[in-house]
């Protein structure tokens, strides 16, 4: 079968986010997501894309010759064929990881992806629509499993750290799984995350978006 995604970019670059970062990695940006979030750095992906077999997104990865491959987007889960990529990628010996906002279940999707799924605290208008049968899934896996899931929360001010926090209290996520937190850029300053983190003793790992600051903040394509 001639299988399609709908592809905005493909690109090498420095991991910017996650336990991963400042790894060379390529990434494969899906077009399209149906949530808006008020301070989603990526709208250009929301619209424009090439409808791509499969098989050419496969060999332009191969091109770039790095072990580690991201699925991005817009929102990667709601295109269909981004299950048997991410099969395919991992049964050629790729690491993959996926980066999703968490609006939908992860049960779907290959057990060796690493999974980075988003909790979108308030400011990003979209905190209605987690899906916290994530954590659970998360919570339930064997831990070899576990290993491959990582929470991520982008906090914008005090109300969105003071949802985290008490989030982490209820589900105790972070004690079984790596939870890694950020600002949204130029919107909090690091050092006042860092403050509060270090002040509540936080067992998170503080991540800033790398990339951003290796390459002008608005670049596209890195
Ligand atoms: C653009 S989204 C694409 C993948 C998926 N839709 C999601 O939300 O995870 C990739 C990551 O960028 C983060 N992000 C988007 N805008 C941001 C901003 N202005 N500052 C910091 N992180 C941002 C999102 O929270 C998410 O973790
Ligand atoms: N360098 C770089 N690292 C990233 N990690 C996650 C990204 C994303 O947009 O999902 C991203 C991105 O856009 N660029
Ligand atoms: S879910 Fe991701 S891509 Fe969609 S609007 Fe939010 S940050 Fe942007
Ligand atoms: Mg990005």
């Amino acid at each position: 079968m001639n299988r399609t995604l709908l592809i905005n970019e493909i690109f090498l670059s420095i991991q910017g986010e996650s336990s991963r970062a400042g790894y060379p990695c390529v990434f494969v940006r899906l077009t399209g997501c149906s949530s808006r979030c008020t301070w989603c750095d990526t709208r250009y992906a929301m619209t424009n894309g090439t409808t791509t077999s499969l098989q050419n997104i496969i060999d332009t990865i191969a091109g770039f010759k790095t072990p580690l491959v991201e699925i991005t987007g817009g929102e990667p889960l709601e295109q269909e064929n981004v299950y048997p990529l991410m099969q395919q990628l991992c049964n050629r010996g790729y690491n993959v990881m996926l980066e999703t906002g968490g609006f939908h279940p992860v049960s779907r999707v290959d057990h060796r992806v690493h999974k980075i799924i988003d909790l979108k605290p308030p400011s990003s208008g979209s905190s209605s629509n987690n899906h916290e049968t994530n954590i659970r899934i998360a919570l339930k896996a064997p831990p070899a499993e576990q290993a491959l899931f990582e929470f991520k929360i982008v906090i914008a001010g005090k109300e969105d750290y003071e949802w985290a926090t008490r989030l982490l209290q209820r589900t105790r996520i972070n004690e079984h799984c790596p939870v890694v937190m950020g600002t949204v850029f130029s919107e909090l300053s690091p050092a006042i995350l860092a403050s509060w983190i270090l002040k509540d003793h936080l067992n998170v790992r503080m991540q800033l978006q790398l990339h951003k600051y290796i390459w002008p903040p608005d670049m596209r394509g890195v």
